[in-house]
């Protein structure tokens, strides 16, 4: 592993000095623990740090007697039930790379070892086959391509990392181990979709020589260019993101929705292709968002300075985001996130599209389907007081949603407002009140996108499919867990 110790990254790697145990406990409290002849410490619980030491003054079968600071700040000997403490271990295993190793196997003792880390930047930690990531909100100098050089090929004791999990993954296929799966999971923000993005990352440069499958496809402005599967994959995230991803309140870049990818090598261990699947897109957001949250990010995008005016007038949108009443449900200012450029957003997305061969046609009607949906919002109807019938109140706002999906405006609106049902053999139609008005009027639109989404996931597969046949595949899951 010489070549670990020549970069820069080693620092956020495998640092050349561990730290001794008192220097690395001492958050614990440790250096402020009171002298005893034969010093002995465990973990005992605590209301703030979840653990902290303390000194072991006398064991007994029904707990033990421990000299810690109680909560006025102060010393004193306290009773602790033997189940309630965990053991320390030896300062031998202080900042450990791999907690399978760890004599003690405790909560306290992981938890004590993923923060120590962490304080030292080292946010990656080996459990046994697992590769624990704790997010740094900051990007750390441990993705670059020097790096994933230092991963790959390698087979044992590299430092933790997302590469050393996509490197055994990528070993195992070249071994003839066959498919080969890796997990990715965590709670909304731990940073799941980063690390798919760093494991794509590493296999587009180990794996991806001989990536030179060119398409041909058109640019924002309709001229033609040409992409490498290798560009096309790596584009694949952010457009899928601006259509399934949103502002949460505790992620600005929520993916709404679960994915599975699979990625095909051949049988010179390169990669020949890429499938997704989507599961569960949270399609309620395109109509409804809680406070302080948005919608999709393709609805601002298409509002922003970024996104010609020309296509703004063709799509009928005239009026700022917070005008728009499906997306404005976050509260005011609630588009504007100080993480999010959605006019930078807007031209990537749209490079994107072409990068995946979409036509400029193809985008056009993507880009139709999604202001009809939000159009749909603007929809404005009256009830009859008294009788279960609804109106539409002004035909502006639905001449401009059926210019953009192709329907007779008088054929929508019965069908929201006096929708046909099946009664037996016969079809009648049979008028609604307002509040099951608005209601399809929300279902039509949830539809719309959710179809619209699952286009765009198809389109994206025919164009990364492996052409030639794939001898083995690695398969991403991703256990999105929405919230
Ligand atoms: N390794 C990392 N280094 C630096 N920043 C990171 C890293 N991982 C995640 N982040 C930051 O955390 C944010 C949230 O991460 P991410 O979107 O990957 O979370 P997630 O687990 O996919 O969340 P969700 O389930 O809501 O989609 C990112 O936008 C990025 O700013």
């Amino acid at each position: 592993m010489d070549s670990f110790r020549d970069t820069k990254a080693l620092k956020y790697l495998r640092p050349s000095q561990v730290g001794p145990m008192a220097a690395g406990l001492s958050a614990f409290g440790a250096s402020e623990l009171p002298a005893v002849e034969e010093p002995s410490t465990i973990w005992i619980p605590d209301d703030k740090l979840g653990y902290k030491l303390a000194n072991v003054v006398e064991r007994s079968d029904a707990g033990v007697v421990v000299k810690a600071k109680n909560k006025e700040n102060v010393f004193e000997e306290m009773d602790i039930p033997s189940d309630e403490t965990q053991e320390v271990n030896p300062s031998a295993f202080e900042l450990c790379e791999d907690m399978a190793s760890l004599t003690h196997l405790n909560e306290a003792s992981v938890l004590h070892n993923l923060r120590q880390r962490f304080l030292l930047d080292l946010i990656h930690t080996f459990s046994g086959l697992f590769c624990v990531t704790i997010n740094p909100w900051r990007w750390l100098p441990i993705y670059t391509d020097q790096v994933v050089q230092l991963y790959t090929g390698a087979q044992e004791h590299t430092p933790p990392h997302v590469f050393a999990i996509a490197q055994t993954a990528y070993s195992g296929i070249l071994k003839g181990g066959g498919d080969q799966s890796i997990l990715i999971t965590g709670e909304s923000g731990a940073g799941k979709t980063e690390n798919t993005k760093k494991i794509i990352q590493y296999f587009t440069v180990v794996a991806g020589g001989g990536m030179s499958r060119m398409c041909k496809s058109a640019t924002f402005n309709s001229a033609l260019s040409s992409s490498s599967l290798e560009e096309q994959i790596a584009e694949m995230n952010p457009l899928l993101e601006s259509f399934g991803n949103a502002k949460t309140t505790q992620n600005d870049n929520s993916s709404r929705f679960g994915k599975f990818i699979r990625i095909k090598f051949g049988s010179d261990g390169i990669v020949v292709g890429t499938e997704i699947e989507s599961y569960l897109l949270e399609k309620s957001r395109v109509v409804s968002q809680n406070v302080s949250e948005r919608s999709f990010h393709i609805f601002y995008q298409l509002l922003s300075e970024g996104f010609p005016a020309s296509l703004k007038q063709a799509l009928n949108l005239r009026m700022p985001a917070s005008s728009y009443r499906f997306i404005n449900r976050g509260g005011p200012d609630s588009d504007q996130v100080d993480s999010i450029n959605d006019a930078v957003d807007a031209q990537h997305t749209d490079r994107a599209l072409n990068t995946l061969g979409f036509s400029p046609d193809e985008k056009l009607y993507l880009y139709q389907m999604v202001a009809a949906c939000l159009l749909m919002g603007q929809l404005k109807f009256t009830e009859r007081t008294g009788f279960d019938q609804t109106f539409i109140d002004g035909t502006a706002e639905a001449n401009d949603v059926c210019a953009l999906i192709g329907l007779k405006t008088n054929r929508f609106v019965d069908g929201l407002t006096e929708p046909t049902m099946k009664v037996g053999d016969q079809l009648i139609r049979k008028s609604q009140n307002l509040e099951k008005t608005l209601f399809s009027v929300s279902a039509v639109a949830k539809s719309v996108y959710e179809r619209t989404f699952k286009w765009i996931v198809t389109k994206c597969n025919s164009s990364l499919r492996a052409k030639g046949a794939g001898k083995q595949s690695l398969a991403g899951r991703l256990a999105h867990f929405l919230t």
